[in-house]
């Protein structure tokens, strides 16, 4: 269990930047749980306070009930991902692994294992400073991995992976959560996250604005909006007819039907022997609903638009 109270960090001498505002927030074991906010909103500091390496203003954090740096082996307890890399580009990945293992009495046998896990095996013999960024980013994980900890704190983690990389990161997290670890991973991509996540902690020039579950955010976005093309759609508005479900219609044979889910609407159409050609769940309201919660705690906006740059 990760906690904050009253979590505060405040920059420079004057006037001072204020990068996280009187965070409150509880991270449970269990499931994976999303940080979440655009750039700038804080949620590095956070984790770095979480973490012991910036001192908050006011306010604490505690992992496990104690804060991180009176832990007696880290390590086992605590695997983190930061954006700063901190390996020596002339080690190789195999070295850099093993030299921390060593340094916390972690047999090398495990170093295998990360390796193998993160992906990494094949290139665990070359220098470190020629890896791309995915590679980096896996590397960073096996780290976090090495000492089997029961709570993993990883920022921004699929930053540089390629689509195969950002399935491998959703799918080893859920089953680290599954195992009864705590996980806290922040983005910046809800879409992402909603994928990802269980619980979600969403927050806007440092300030907590959800703090809620995916179900829930989702639910409450109205992110539920299915588009069905058939060539009966009147019969088909009709049986779906119901309290609370809303059809709307801006392309003959298009319905955009919100207020049930898909699984729904395939079975009710197959009841009545309704031809479907098209049955899509709109996600992109949910990235919307994630715009409009931040929109006022965007702190790098573009002041200019982007296209037609080319005339
Ligand atoms: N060392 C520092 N000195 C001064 N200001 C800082 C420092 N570190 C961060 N900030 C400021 O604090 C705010 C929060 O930054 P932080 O990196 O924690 O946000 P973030 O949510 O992780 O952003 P991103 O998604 O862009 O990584 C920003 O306005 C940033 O400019």
């Amino acid at each position: 269990m990760i906690r904050a109270h009253g979590l505060t960090k405040r920059y420079g001498p004057r006037p001072t930047k204020t990068a996280v505002d009187g965070l409150d927030f509880e991270v449970r074991p269990g499931a994976v749980t999303g940080f979440l906010g655009p750039n700038g909103a804080g949620k590095s500091t956070t984790m770095r306070m979480l973490l012991g390496l910036d001192a908050p203003t006011a306010g604490h954090a505690t992992i496990g009930g104690r804060s991180y740096a009176t832990h007696p082996a880290p390590l086992h307890e605590v695997g983190a991902l930061l954006e700063a890399r901190s390996v020596h580009p002339g080690r190789s990945a195999f070295h850099h692994l093993t030299a921390l293992a060593l340094t916390h009495g972690i047999p090398r046998s495990r170093v295998e294992e990360v390796l193998e896990l993160a992906g990494v095996r094949e290139v665990a013999a070359r220098r470190v400073k020629g890896f791309s960024l995915g590679m980096g980013q896996r590397l960073g994980i096996a780290a976090a991995l090495l000492g089997d900890p029961g709570t993993l704190i990883l920022d921004e983690p699929v930053n540089g992976l390629d689509p195969e990389g950002v399935l491998w990161i959703r799918t080893l997290l859920k089953s680290l959560a599954a195992q009864g670890r705590t996980v806290l991973v922040s983005s910046h991509l809800m879409s992402e996250m909603a994928l990802t996540a269980e619980h979600l902690v969403i927050i806007g020039r440092g300030r907590l604005l959800a703090d809620t579950t995916v179900q829930e955010f989702v639910r409450a976005s109205g992110a539920a909006a299915v588009k069905v093309v058939t060539p009966e759609p009147t019969a088909l508005a009709d049986h779906l007819a119901a309290p609370g479900v809303h059809i709307t219609s801006d392309t003959p044979g298009t319905l955009d039907i919100h207020g049930t889910d898909a699984e729904h609407i395939g079975r009710t159409a197959a009841a009545h022997a309704i031809p479907l050609y098209e049955l899509t769940p709109h996600s992109r309201s949910l990235e919307q609903a994630f715009m409009d919660l931040t929109r006022d705690s965007v702190e790098y906006q573009a002041t200019t638009p982007l296209t037609g740059a080319a005339a």
